[in-house]
């Protein structure tokens, strides 16, 4: 568990260039389905670099809800799930989604491979605002009936006959993620047809990857990925405070599963950073223009670039993000505030962000929304020496909300500026 922090978290400037390293935590993407994939299978199965966090904690305890057996070893970062081959042990369970977007759509297909099931499933007060019907929807097209079209709910299930179902995924690509990752193990073939533009289209394909490795054979050990995203904020730290960050544990190429590593070529094409191997490299002053970029297929990092955005030069222009007023806040309304708070010029509309860089207000504590990203965002532009002396300038709301996806992460931030200083 990480420490508890103060509330607010005022954050220490960087003084000199960050030459550090770090390790990601493992993708919370890849261990949420692998645990999904691993309970499907016919045989125990061991994720090795798994995340620990609350998401994939929401998403163990509900696999023992269900009647899994599930073995956590926290110190060497695995945990077994014994798979049963489809079967779901318990007829009856209570499920607390929390607010991992992963775990609430992926669980509520997944119970609805038991026949005459019955699921009570809640979670935190954002998750009932966010969508959930669309998949609800395709799940009754199989038999399944809820008595609410958002959580909390009551899932009766039938089981996954199989045919074809119509869904509507336009809100979040994790409706359809759901879908496919219990269509194998339906009682005949499955075909999903997609009404509408569907978001995010990166996390289908690393759903289908995974599906395709978990199906191709009987395997007992499974390596999860390093966090993307979370790599994304050690990727701006070099645009903030100089110098060069060693990133372990990233996987990039035609290999990687995450499709948020298009932030680093992002960067890079921008001339923000520069990569050696594992190491990300400011490009210095003279490079630090504002980018446009469609965020649509890696949304997750708009937040990093739009927190970072106020120290580059001339505007920033995000678009393809109306999706993400619909996570764990409205997160292009929520960016817009706390820009302004800072001093910022800020355009908003449904989809996009226009952001021009005005003088920082310093003394602003930036509020967090129970959103990890906004805590983990404007920590990276905290550890800009606004004054020059090192003092902090900008303290963040409820710090410990990072515990979502990166619990260490502001540990991990302070042992780098410690290590800067060495
Ligand atoms: O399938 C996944 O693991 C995810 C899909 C994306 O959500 P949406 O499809 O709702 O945009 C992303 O934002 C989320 O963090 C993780
Ligand atoms: C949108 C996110 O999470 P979730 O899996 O809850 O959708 C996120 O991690 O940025």
């Amino acid at each position: 568990m990480a420490k508890l922090l103060p509330d607010p978290l005022p954050i220490l400037p960087f003084t000199a260039p960050a030459p550090g390293s770090v390790t990601l935590p493992g993708s919370k993407s890849i261990t949420n389905r692998a645990l999904i994939l691993a309970a499907l299978a016919e045989q125990p199965v061991t994720l090795r670099g798994a995340l620990f966090s609350r998401d994939t904690r929401i998403m163990v305890a509900a696999l023992r809800a269900l009647g899994f057996r599930v073995e956590t070893d926290e110190a060497e970062l695995t945990t077994t799930v014994w798979g049963l081959g489809g079967e779901i042990p318990n007829a009856e369970a209570t499920i607390d989604v929390g607010n991992a977007g992963t775990a609430a759509r992926f669980l509520t297909a997944l119970v609805c491979l038991r026949k005459g099931g019955v699921y009570h499933f809640d979670g935190d007060a954002a998750m009932r605002a966010r969508p959930i019907a669309g998949l609800l929807d395709a799940l009754a097209q199989q038999g399944a009936s809820a008595d609410s079209q958002t959580f909390p709910f009551t899932l009766r299930t039938n089981g996954l006959p199989g045919g074809t179902v119509t869904l509507n995924a336009s809100a979040s690509s994790q409706l359809v993620s759901a879908l496919l990752l219990v269509a194998p193990r339906a009682t005949t073939p499955l075909r999903v047809e997609l009404l509408g533009e569907t978001v995010s289209k990166p996390f289908i394909t690393m759903t289908e990857r995974m599906v395709a490795q978990f199906a191709a054979q009987a395997l007992s050990d499974y390596a999860i990925e390093g966090d993307a995203t979370a790599a994304s904020y050690f990727a701006a730290l070099p645009i903030v405070t100089g110098g060069r960050v060693q990133i372990n544990g990233l996987t990039l190429g035609p290999a990687a599963l995450q499709g948020d590593t298009a932030f680093f070529s992002l960067l890079e094409e921008g001339k923000l950073i520069t990569r050696v191997g594992e190491w990300v490299e400011s490009l210095g002053k003279s490079h630090k223009r504002g980018l446009s970029a469609d965020f649509n297929a890696f949304s997750d990092t708009f937040l990093t670039l739009a927190a970072i955005a106020p120290l580059l030069d001339g505007p920033t222009k995000i678009t393809g993000i109306a999706h993400t007023r619909h996570q764990e806040t409205d997160r292009v309304a929520g960016m817009a505030r706390e820009l302004r708070k800072l001093g910022q010029a800020v355009i908003e509309t449904e989809d996009s962000l226009e952001i021009h860089p005005r003088t920082l207000v310093p003394g602003q504590v930036i509020e967090t929304y129970h959103d990890h990203r906004f805590a983990m965002s404007f920590g990276v532009l905290g550890c800009h020496d606004l004054h020059g002396n090192g003092q902090p300038w900008l303290s963040i709301k409820d710090p410990g909300c990072c515990g979502k996806t990166f619990p260490h992460f502001f540990d991990v931030l302070e042992k780098l500026r410690r290590a800067s200083l060495a």
